[in-house]
């Protein structure tokens, strides 16, 4: 059985039909790439899947078991990362993931938010306003926040955006230690990509 399953998606946006009959499954250890031009929509599926977006027609599957439409069930075990940082901007990298530690149950842990801000090279600006890091700086957040998360299904909207080629190891290392422990990963880029176990091409459907 599959762990991870869309069955029969379609989406409109306005006078364009972006894809219909879309269906995948994904187990365990998978990584899917979804590649096509500006405009395929990729954001849109990613959303979908995510629990964030409704789809027209079709239904998410975990385990079996089918999602509530309303996205609420599978927002729950999603690791979002999205074009627009789902951070505070007036808060510091250490206060957001102290924010996450306590959104999530987890027990404040000042040794782990040290040891993630040294891993993503962000400890020296770690007590400045989020809204003053760079680019790289805030993508660099953006994943140590989903790390911290630990959820077990990883949808990711051009996660390598701004990153440099250091920050771009990083977030490999990431991906291949959150499959290795059984979790799953979704993500758009727009070149070619080593190591994802599946791959899908979105056209134009209309
Ligand atoms: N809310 C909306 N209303 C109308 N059209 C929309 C809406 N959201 C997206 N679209 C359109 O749907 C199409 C797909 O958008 P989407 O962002 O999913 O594409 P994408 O493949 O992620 O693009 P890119 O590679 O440029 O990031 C675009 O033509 C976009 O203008």
């Amino acid at each position: 059985m599959p762990m991870f399953e869309a069955r029969q998606l379609s989406c409109r946006k306005g006078a364009h039909t972006l894809f219909r009959h879309l269906s995948l499954q994904l187990a365990a250890g998978d990584i899917l790439h979804v590649r096509g031009h500006n405009g395929s929509g990729k954001t849109s599926l990613l959303r979908i899947l995510a629990g964030l977006a409704r789809a027209e027609h079709g239904s998410l599957w975990w385990q079996g078991v089918a999602q509530a439409a309303d996205g609420a069930e599978q927002r729950q075990r999603v690791g979002w990362l999205g074009q627009r940082p789902g951070f505070k901007d007036a808060l510091s990298a250490a206060e957001n993931l102290a924010d996450c530690q306590a959104l999530h149950q987890q027990p404040p842990s000042a040794g782990a938010i040290r040891l993630l801000l040294q891993h993503w090279g962000l400890q020296a600006s770690a007590a400045q306003a989020s809204a003053d890091l760079s680019q790289g700086q805030r993508q660099r957040l953006s994943l140590a926040l989903l790390q911290l998360r630990a959820a077990p299904l990883w949808v990711l909207d051009e996660p390598f955006n701004a990153l440099d080629e250091p920050g771009c190891t990083l977030l490999w290392d990431m991906l291949q230690q959150h499959v290795r422990h059984g979790g799953i990963a979704i993500l758009s880029h727009h070149a070619a990509l080593p190591a994802c176990t599946a791959q899908l091409w979105l056209g134009s459907a209309a």
